[in-house]
């Protein structure tokens, strides 16, 4: 069971340790609001809020972060250890790296203009992670609605959450290799958007260039996003899937045109997507390192 008062008496700095870490963070490279929020996202889609995404491969263990959809492409673990670094110093072993992560995401998206919300805590870290339950829980950006949808429901998220949460392309990057077939063989595109795109993501190599998955206001958290699929200019194929004449194009016109109603239902849609089947209790352990067992 979390709550938001878990630590009230074993670490009542922590949210200010995390805050201020964050806001330094922030201040000095945008983008790493982003990188928390969708290390967050990856480590609660698979098995739970479990911190399972910051575990650094071992001889024994081959881990997430070497996964498909994150290898060569999720950022934040540095920052990850400096802020669980400082909090050990003030609140020793027992403060988890996965309630860290969950602030630390929600601070960078408040950081970056988006809303805040409250963050029940109380997640324990798993001993565990498995490079094949990343590859099978995380949506490739080739998806389309109908396997989102169901990816998103089998974690008891609604489509309405899924468009909610999606909307986190508001703010960060993505490589050309995940863009790539979207901008030269997808018809639903702006053609200038596209032409655009390809000046920077060539048909054949430069897979690492990076171009902003919400080109009007990539360090901004707002509703640029949702007014760009409706201009045909989603970066991924998995983004203007959701306003290609299906159940969630209501959604993003609302979200476009009501960034209020975006702000609410993406915060609440975080608080859900933050209780994935967390580890309480005695089970799992707080870990020391975030990186590896204790
Ligand atoms: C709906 C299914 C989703 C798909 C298919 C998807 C896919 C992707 C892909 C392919 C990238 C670019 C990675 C790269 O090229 O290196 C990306 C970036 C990103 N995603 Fe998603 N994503 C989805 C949902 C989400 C959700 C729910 C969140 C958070 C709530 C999120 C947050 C982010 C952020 C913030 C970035 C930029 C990261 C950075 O700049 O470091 N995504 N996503
Ligand atoms: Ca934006």
């Amino acid at each position: 069971q979390l709550s938001p008062s878990f630590y009230a008496q074993s670490c009542p700095i922590l949210e200010s340790i995390v805050r201020s870490a964050m806001t330094q963070a922030v201040a000095q490279d945008a983008t790493i609001g982003a990188s928390m929020l969708r290390l967050f996202f990856h480590d609660c889609f698979v098995n739970g809020c479990d911190a399972s995404v910051l575990l650094d491969d071992t001889p024994t263990m081959v881990g997430e972060k070497n996964a498909p959809p994150n290898r060569n492409s999720l950022r934040g673990f540095v920052l990850i250890d400096s802020i669980k670094a400082q909090v050990e110093s003030q609140c020793g072993a027992v403060v988890s790296c996965a309630d860290i992560l969950a602030i630390a995401a929600r601070d960078g998206v408040n950081l970056l203009g988006g809303p805040s919300w409250v963050v029940a805590q109380g997640r324990r870290d798993a001993r565990t992670a498995s490079l094949s339950s990343a590859g099978s829980n995380l949506p490739p950006a080739t998806a389309g609605i109908s396997t989102l949808a169901s990816m998103f429901a089998s974690k008891g998220l609604s489509l309405r959450d899924l468009t909610a949460l999606s909307g986190a392309h508001t703010v960060g990057n993505a490589r050309c290799s995940s863009f790539r077939a979207r901008i030269y063989n997808d018809t639903n595109i702006d053609t200038g958007f596209a032409y655009w795109r390809r000046q920077e993501c060539q048909s054949v190599g430069g897979d690492y260039s990076l171009a902003p998955l919400d080109a009007t206001s990539p360090t901004i958290f707002d509703g640029g996003y949702f007014q760009n699929l409706m201009a045909g200019r989603g970066l991924l194929h998995s983004d203007q899937e959701l306003f290609n004449n299906g159940p969630t194009d209501w959604l993003v016109q609302m979200y476009g045109y009501n960034p209020a109603a975006f702000a609410a239902d993406f915060a609440e849609a975080m608080v859900k997507m933050g209780s994935i089947s967390p580890l309480t209790g005695s089970m799992g352990e707080i870990r020391l390192n975030c990186r590896k067992i204790n």
